[in-house]
């Protein structure tokens, strides 16, 4: 395997070298390549440094792993690369199709993932025009660049092993000796005496990992999946630096373990000290045993296309490149139904205890890539499956398909193409596994597996798949790679370590967040008490002049008589119109007020005579709800027409709630929503809101219901109920609140609550109070603490607000609020605005900002008219002018980059 690697002190160092090599050798076809290189650091470079490149090199390890894959006769470049710089770590895949790369002023698309941010990077001939989410990152830009050099240097190295040292010599060159570097760094890793005993062992055993990693992979040849050894490398990289340590980071820096490797492989000492221990596990007839059979290259295990052929747990051992495998072959599980649930639970039983003893490095679940999409349905199995052997089985499992060459049919009955299959199928099986681990971000590595003799097979008689992969060396790097995974795990004793057997914690919610959202304004269920200020203001209004009824009378005009008027007429007629209408809505406001205030009056009189004699209480007209969303699909079994929703009562309002992304001929109405508010008697009052979900595999519920008593002195108290799903678990919060209105300004709320998520408590409580300042201007102040075992966390706002003169017919208003988080010593500081008002007339605006100590926080805009199109042009602009914007950043820092 060709491979070349450079060392280099100084990032401008390597550009210079490969701008020099880019213009001596033409860029000839090479033949198939393949290749490594690491990038190290010669030196440490001062931080300071204005030299970007230099500072990147100084901080920065990178991995780099080359591999070419043969498509049909076309050949795909592909780089992956795992870097660390700091606190940041990247990870870079590249692929360019073979024609494009051989151009002169070759095109690239690279991809770098830096944490949650994805950096796109175009790159034209020797330059780079990048587009990123942070344009300023110069270590970002300085890592594309190096990219793409490298992928211009592999592309120029010869296939030949000489390669190696070629590319070393032109090393020597530029930036001194290779050789001595890497005895320097092989020295480096000689166990200082200066640190740790404990550290040193774990880190010479991380390095041992390491060493032999690299010797499997010279053992096992040429890798198909360069993306996967560079992961290892990087989490290898990262484990050793956990180890190591602030102090002795520099000593994980200088990787030497790859000369070491090649060093041991060429002497054959010490042996290689590695095995394998695979589990496998899926129905009867999926093809284990064959696969063990195909992987050793010879009939070790039973197999029969017609009935299951193992019988019994057993140990298929054998060596292949002098590693020790060992494949723990299992009775195939029964298709899973009730009758079957027995045997399968029997069997998976005996396997857990013959593993207990020692248990496998690799889980493999077989399934058969041809049966998949005849419609999945072994979800039981799957589930009996994290019943018997816990959640973690999933966690160091591959999924392995067999009758990986099935030419696919699409539903239509038409051939689709293989790789879309495959990414179906897979992502089915993959589903079901989060499903039932409740977990979905997580991805099982999947390898298919041929294991029929009459496969297609390439020149050196490897059995090849439909998209030109060597199946056998894939799965046997997908083994090894998640063993020495496990094992830097094991090394570095996570916590939380896999184990076969254990569950998966559940969700825990954080008490921040849990206190951020008791300290929330709640509304209670009076209907009188949710805005307890806005029956004042109405009546305080009461007396005014400008009363809608005083008013002159107004003659409405026709379009076209109002088209006639004058700018200036127009404004004045409209502007009147908005003021009436004003008016007429205060004016129904306060009828309502009046109202509500005198139903109360005659029920305090007539209470206890005769409570069913209020002329109110007469059965309610039905009313047709608004027609619901409709399942996606149309379908003439559709049973749409069942779901009208009527309300016959003012008491409950009961809907279904449609899942859009349920299945093809599916209603798609798996939930239901429940609101209710009732008065149970006088002045006290209930309300429950909810719904809940259910299909055959899950239950979901959200629900909140409350109860509250308002005594005639103004103070209300209440308690409630909430409970919702999380994950497996449900979380229960009993509540309860009192309200005091001390005086006519100020309204005082104290509140408890009790929070029981999984087997652990959470207590909080919180002071209110609401002052106002005349008719317009409002604060709210509270604190609060939440609690669990040991520790609290304290939190607090302040929240001011000016309505506008109208409260309450229109709802202008701007609020100013400051909070701030207190948890384990640490206090985010948090600053919002929100606004809401009407900037011209027929437009509505809100504006909501916030901002916390961390620098995270959102800006909303939010305008809504029915007459303006003109905004809808500002956002078509804007959109196009932030494009360009980007597009000229990026130009301006391609020409930098070509200056330089
Ligand atoms: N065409 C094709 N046939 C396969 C493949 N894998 C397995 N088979 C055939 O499927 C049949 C069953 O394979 P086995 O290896 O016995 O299946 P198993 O999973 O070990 O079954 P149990 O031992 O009963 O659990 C055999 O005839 C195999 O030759 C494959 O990838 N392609
Ligand atoms: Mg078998």
């Amino acid at each position: 395997m060709p491979s070349f690697l450079v060392l280099a002190g100084r990032m401008r160092g390597i550009r210079d070298w490969v701008f020099g090599q880019l213009l001596s050798k033409s860029l000839a076809s090479t033949g198939p390549l393949s290749g490594s290189g690491s990038f190290f650091s010669e030196e440490p470079v001062n931080e300071e440094s204005d030299d970007p490149g230099a500072y990147f090199c100084s901080l920065a390890t990178l991995a780099v792993k080359f591999v070419d894959v043969l498509l049909d006769g076309e050949m795909v470049f592909s780089v992956s690369c795992a870097g660390e710089s700091g606190d940041m770590s990247f990870l870079a895949e590249m692929r360019i199709a073979r024609d494009v790369c051989l151009a002169p002023h070759a095109n690239y698309l690279l991809k770098v993932f830096r944490e949650n941010e994805v950096f796109l990077g175009l790159g034209v001939g020797d330059g780079v025009v990048y587009s990123s989410t942070n344009q300023s990152n110069c270590l970002l830009r300085e890592f594309i660049c190096l990219l793409l050099f490298a992928a211009h240097m592999v592309q120029l190295e010869s296939p030949s092993p000489t390669s190696d040292t070629s590319c070393s010599s032109n090393c020597n060159q530029e930036t001194g000796s290779p050789q001595s570097l890497e005895h320097m760094a092989a020295d480096s890793y000689q166990p200082n005496h200066e640190v740790e005993v404990k550290k040193a062992d774990s880190l010479t055993m991380i390095e041992d990992l390491r060493i032999n990693f690299f010797r499997l992979l010279l053992r096992f040849g040429q890798s198909h999946d360069n993306l996967l050894v560079a992961k290892v490398l990087h989490r290898l990289h990262l484990a050793a630096a956990i180890r190591a340590g602030e102090s002795n980071l520099k000593r994980v820096k200088v990787d030497g373990a790859r000369t070491v490797a090649a060093e041991q492989e060429a002497s054959g000492t010490p042996e290689l000290n590695f095995s394998l221990r695979i589990l496998v596990l899926g129905k009867t007839g999926v093809g284990k045993s064959a696969t063990i059979n195909s992987v050793f290259d010879q009939p070790k295990a039973l197999t029969d296309a017609f009935r299951p052929a193992t019988e019994h747990i057993k140990e298929v051992v054998g060596s292949i490149n002098g590693v020790k495998v060992t494949f723990i072959d299992t009775p195939g599980f029964l298709p899973s139904s009730t009758s079957n649930l027995r045997r399968n639970r029997k069997i998976m039983l005996s396997v857990r205890r013959f593993i207990r003893k020692s248990p496998p490095d690799i889980v493999l679940f077989f399934e058969r890539l041809d049966l998949i999409n005849m419609g999945y349905c072994d979800f039981p199995l799957l589930k009996l499956m994290t019943e018997v052997f816990g959640n973690a089985v999933w966690f160091n499992t591959i999924l392995v398909m067999t009758h990986g060459s099935s030419t696919p049919e699409g539903p239509t009955g038409y051939p689709i193409s293989y790789e879309s299959y495959v990414t179906q199928c897979t992502g089915l099986m993959q589903h079901y596994i989060n499903q039932v681990v409740s977990d979905s971000k997580l991805e099982n590595p999947v390898v298919l597996v041929e294991n029929n003799p009459h496969c297609k097979k390439n020149l050196m008689g490897e059995s090849v798949l439909p998209n030109g992969q060597v199946w056998k060396s894939h799965f046997l790097l997908f083994c090894i790679c998640t063993k020495v995974l496990g094992d830097a795990n094991t090394l570095l004793e996570f916590e939380g370590g896999i184990e076969l057997g254990s569950l998966i914690t559940p969700w825990v919610p954080s008490l921040p967040h849990l206190l951020s959202s008791f300290l929330k304004h709640r509304t209670t269920p009076c209907p009188s008490e949710s805005e307890p200020d806005v029956d004042e203001i109405l009546l305080s209004d009461a007396d005014e002049e400008n009363d809608y009824d005083q008013l002159p009378p107004i003659r409405i005009l026709t379009k076209s008589q109002f088209e006639k008027l004058t700018k200036s007429q127009k404004k004045d007629y409209l502007d009147e119109l908005d003021y009436r209408e004003t008016l007429y809505l205060k004016k129904q406001l306060k009828e309502e007020s009046r109202r509500r205030r005198e139903r109360k009056l005659s029920e305090e009189e007539n209470f206890g005579e005769d409570s069913n004699s209020d002329p109110q209480q007469a059965s309610p007209e039905a009313v047709l709800l608004p027609d619901m969303a409709v399942p996606p699909s149309f379908d003439s079994d559709c049973t749409i027409h069942r779901y009208r929703c009527l309300v016959t009562s003012d008491q409950w309002l009961v809907r279904p709630v449609l899942d859009p992304h349920g299945w093809d001929h599916d209603v798609g109405f798996d939930g239901v929503n429940m609101e209710t508010a009732i008065e149970i008697r006088k002045n006290v009052h209930a309300s429950i809101t909810g719904q809940m979900s259910k299909d055959k595999q899950d239950f979901s519920i959200q629900s909140e219901c409350a109860a509250a008593y308002a005594d005639p002195r103004g103070r209300t108290y209440s308690v409630g109920l909430d409970v919702q799903s999380s994950g497996k678990g449900t979380i229960y919060t009993v509540h309860s609140n009192t309200k005091l209105k001390n005086l006519k300004q100020n309204v005082t709320e104290c509140g408890v609550s009790l929070t029981s998520s999984g087997n652990k408590y959470y207590v909080g409580t919180k002071l209110e109070d609401t002052i106002l300042v005349g008719k317009q201007l409002k604060f709210v102040v509270n604190a609060g603490q939440m609690r669990c075992s040991e520790q609290v966390a304290y939190g607090g706002s302040l929240e001011a607000t000016l309505r506008g003169g109208d409260y309450p017919v229109r709802d202008d208003r701007i609020s100013l609020s400051m909070s701030a988080l207190s948890f384990k010593k640490e206090m985010v500081l948090g600053g919002g605005f929100q606004s809401e008002f009407r900037p011209i007339r027929g437009m509505r605006m809100a504006v909501n900002a916030n901002l916390n100590s961390q620098n995270m926080g959102q800006v909303n805009i939010k305008i809504s008219s029915s007459e303006h199109i003109e905004i809808a042009l500002v956002c078509v602009f804007s959109i196009c002018k932030a494009i360009l914007h980007k597009k000229m950043t990026g130009n301006k820092s391609r020409e930098v980059l070509e200056m330089r």
